[in-house]
Order: C-alpha cells, then structure tokens, then sequence
C-alpha cells in the first residue's frame, strides 16, 4: 500500500545513510593490531583505547553524512555528537561484536574487553546488550538508520533547538519502520523491538561513565580526542 512503499526520497536518503556508515569503517590496522600483542591488561586498554579514538572518528565522519545534520546550529550538532556518541559507539561495536568480524576475531576482542581492566559489574551489562543486538539480525540499512536516529535525539543536553533535532529524526523513524515491516514481515513487533534497544543503549552510558571514571581511579591515560567527546582530565 502507499502507506507503507517506501519513496523515491525515502530511498535516497536511505542510500546516503548506509553509504556513509560503510564508507566509516574501523581502520584495517587497528582492527588487525587485534589479533598481534600479548593479553597484558595494560596491552588490551592501550588497544582498546585506539579503538574507541577511532570509533569516535568514524561516527563523526558518519554523522556530517547524515542528510541535513550540517544544516543545524553548529552548537547543536556538537551537543547531539558529544551526547551520542557512547551510545553510537555501543550500536557500531555491537555489530563489530555481532556479525562484521569472523568469529575467531571476535572471540580475541571480547577476550580484551574481558582482560582490560573494566568492573566485572559493567562487563556483563555490555555484552547482554551485544547479544541482544546480534539475536536482532539487523539488516545493514537498519543498523545505519538506528544509529543515525540515536544521534539525532532531541532531548540531549544542551540542544537549543529540539524540533529542529525532532523533525530529521522523525524522518528516519518513518524509513526504518517502513524497512523493518519490509525486511521482517513476519515479525509484526519488530520495530519496536529495535526501538527498545535505544532504552536499553542509554543505561549503558550510565555504566560507561562509570567506567570512565574507575580507569581514571586507576590512572588510565585517554587520548585528546576522547578526552573532549566525554569532558574528562
Ligand atoms: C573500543 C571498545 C570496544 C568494546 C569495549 C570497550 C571497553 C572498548 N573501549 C572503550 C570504550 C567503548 C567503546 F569504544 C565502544 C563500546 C563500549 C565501550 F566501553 N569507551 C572507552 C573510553 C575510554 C577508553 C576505552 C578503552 N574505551
């Protein structure tokens, strides 16, 4: 039905999405430096540490690239990448964890995680949420726009104009409804589904400050980059 086909518009700017989510990727080398060094605590924080730097790179390479971001005030899309930007990096390393990597990969980065000095406490909350997100078999359009809708949330802090933020949202909330009827017919609470995991992304950047700030106890260093996108030092 008209209602639900997904339009000409719909399909550009759907395109223009995944385009840019895949043209981000992690660089080959960190991802492969994975596989190298020793299991040492301090190893695996260093390497992860790259990692999250570079996932910061990539999501704001990935957020200039969604239609009509650049068009906001230049405040606001500070303010909407600086309060996202734990909760993208969960989405984009849930499907690292989930599906991009081969198994054995996997198997060494979720080993790393274990081994680097984070909490037992937040260990478990993060890789039920990379599990429930890999049981989610999201298409690559989906994971795209879902991320692209947890940046453009409106009630961040320090956003001045939400309805702005509201109305580029409310766009990619209507293809991604329209894309999860079309690619799970057969599972009418899809969408919704997907839309609980948002809920379910911002208790982990509670528990991820928290993180923060135990490595921080245990003077870790950070890079520059990481430093700005969460205030910390
Ligand atoms: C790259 C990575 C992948 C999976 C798990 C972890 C712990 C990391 N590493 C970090 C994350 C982080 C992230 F990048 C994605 C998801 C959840 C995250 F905790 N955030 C930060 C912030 C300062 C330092 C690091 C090492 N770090």
């Amino acid at each position: 039905s008209k209602k639900l086909e997904i339009n000409r518009e719909q399909r550009a700017l759907m395109k223009a999405i995944v385009d840019a989510y895949n043209r981000h990727q992690i660089p080959e080398d960190v991802a492969k430096k994975l596989l190298q060094d020793q299991y040492s605590p301090e190893e695996n924080f260093l390497l992860l540490t790259e990692m999250a730097t570079s996932q910061v790179q990539v999501l704001v390479e990935f957020t200039k690239n969604i239609p009509g971001f650049l068009s906001l005030d230049r405040e606001d899309q500070i303010a909407l990448l600086k309060g996202s930007a734990v909760e993208a990096m969960f989405l984009r390393s849930a499907q690292v964890f989930s599906r991009k990597m081969p198994t054995e990969h996997t198997d060494v980065l979720e080993e790393r995680v274990r081994k680097s000095g984070i909490p037992d406490e937040f260990m478990t909350p993060m890789f039920n949420f990379y599990k429930s997100i890999g049981e989610l078999h999201m298409v690559q359009e989906e994971q795209a726009i879902l991320t692209a809708i947890t940046i453009l949330t409106p009630d961040r802090p320090y956003v001045k104009d939400p309805q702005a933020v509201e109305r580029l949202q409310e766009t990619m909330l209507d293809v991604l409804r329209k894309l999860c009827v079309l690619q799970h017919p057969q599972e009418q609470q899809y969408f919704a589904r997907l839309l609980g995991r948002l809920t379910e992304l911002r208790t982990l950047s509670h528990y991820h400050s928290e993180m923060l700030a135990s490595w921080r106890m245990n003077d870790h260093k950070f890079t520059p980059l990481l430093c700005e996108i969460w205030d910390v030092q």
